[in-house]
């Protein structure tokens, strides 16, 4: 099994759950903001995504049978500075791959898409959102993953191949095994840096806007345990597609917080208040996202298991307090780049 992007936060934990059930996860990460020490259940090779020649020998030397692609870029805010590179890292890489893929006559790609090809659904509605509701991203971030998206599904139906593109709402937590956790470099994710301005680790937190049309005026997220994300990602490998080759499922618990939700419930976890001022709206940021995750329930027979945001935050923490958390592993992801 070919996993690029498997040395970051979400792939690392999708490798863990492919190792546990009997697959060996190759993992090809250039490690610009992956770590060589989250590679622990196959090998690594280092690599860029967007060099099709490279992955394509990858492939060969290795003689894997399907792809699941995390590698990309994904921070929302970033990308409305650098739309540029977004559509670079996003497509091109994705192309890179499905070339490859071609060369060794691989037919199944699981992509990792997002909600942001959602755009804005609109104000405090509560409505959820199903995988019919319009794609209008408001981010060069979510237009790059639907253009992806989009060309793995014309890349199926030429080429009689098989995708399955999973949109991710917030992935969050750690693994319960407390091995690996996140650790993006710099950290731009609410919990992370909730955690450290309620542990007085680090600054105080901004939550960015309370002019929101929502109920307390903050941004509603769903927020989805990363070992429910990977255990999608086992099941994906031989889920059905239909007459298409091509199916996107929304992975999601289905319930949104507040940015003050998780600030409480990230003070319930420490003991301590979580110290945080409010700022101006994220450019980029939409209001809701909220996920109808009823079909992935039935094309995978998933059932995510961590279902509260205290569960989410207790891994999130246990994993900050971990003696393994950050500088170990940025340090060894530097030594092998
Ligand atoms: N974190 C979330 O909440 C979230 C939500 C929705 C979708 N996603 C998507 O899931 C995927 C994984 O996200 P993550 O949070 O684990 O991010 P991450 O940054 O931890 O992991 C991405 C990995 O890809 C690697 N990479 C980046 N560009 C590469 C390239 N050109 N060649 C080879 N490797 C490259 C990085 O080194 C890193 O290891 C991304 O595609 C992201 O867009 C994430
Ligand atoms: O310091 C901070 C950081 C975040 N937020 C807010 O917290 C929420 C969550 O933000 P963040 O953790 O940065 O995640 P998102 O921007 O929602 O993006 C994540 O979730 C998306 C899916 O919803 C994925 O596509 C992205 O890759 C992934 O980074 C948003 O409302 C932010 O405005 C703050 O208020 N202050």
């Amino acid at each position: 099994m070919l996993v690029a992007g498997g040395a970051g936060y979400i792939g690392s934990h999708t490798c863990k759950a492919l190792a546990r059930a009997d697959f060996e996860p190759v993992v090809f990460d250039d490690l610009s903001n992956g770590h060589a020490d989250a590679v622990r259940w196959g090998p690594l090779v280092v690599g860029d995504v967007r060099d099709s020649a490279a992955v394509s020998a990858c492939m060969k030397a290795h003689a894997v049978s399907a792809v699941i692609h995390f590698a990309g870029l994904i921070e929302v805010g970033r990308s409305m500075h650098e739309p540029a590179l977004f559509w670079d890292y996003n497509l091109n890489g994705v192309a890179s791959v499905l070339a490859a893929m071609r060369v060794n006559g691989l037919n199944r790609i699981v992509f990792s898409s997002t909600a942001a090809v959602y755009g804005q659904p609109g104000g405090d509605s509560g409505e959820l959102l199903d995988e019919d509701a319009p794609t209008v991203p408001i981010n060069p971030y979510g237009e790059s993953k639907l253009a992806a998206e989009r060309l793995i599904a014309a890349h199926c139906r030429a080429h009689g191949v098989q995708g399955v593109a999973l949109r991710y709402f917030n992935a969050s937590g750690a693994d319960p095994e407390g091995e690996i956790g996140e650790a993006h470099q710099p950290e731009s994710h609410l919990i992370p840096l909730a955690i450290e301005a309620s542990l007085g680790l680090g600054p105080r937190l901004t939550v960015f806007g309370r002019d929101f049309s929502t109920p307390d005026g903050a941004c509603i997220r769903d927020y989805i345990h990363v070992a429910d994300l990977a255990e999608a990602h086992v099941r994906a490998l031989d889920a059905p597609v239909g007459d298409a080759g091509f199916v996107a499922l929304n992975l999601g618990l289905g319930r949104g917080l507040s940015v003050l939700d998780v600030i409480s419930a990230v003070s319930r976890a420490t003991g301590r208040a979580t110290p945080f001022t409010v700022g101006p709206r994220r450019p980029g940021d939409p209001a809701v996202l909220v996920a109808d995750p009823s079909r992935a329930r039935a094309v995978l027979n998933w059932r995510p298991a961590h279902q509260t945001i205290d569960d989410i935050v207790a891994t999130a923490l246990a994993w900050r307090l971990n003696p393994r958390f950050g500088p170990a592993s940025a340090t060894s992801a530097a030594r092998v780049a």
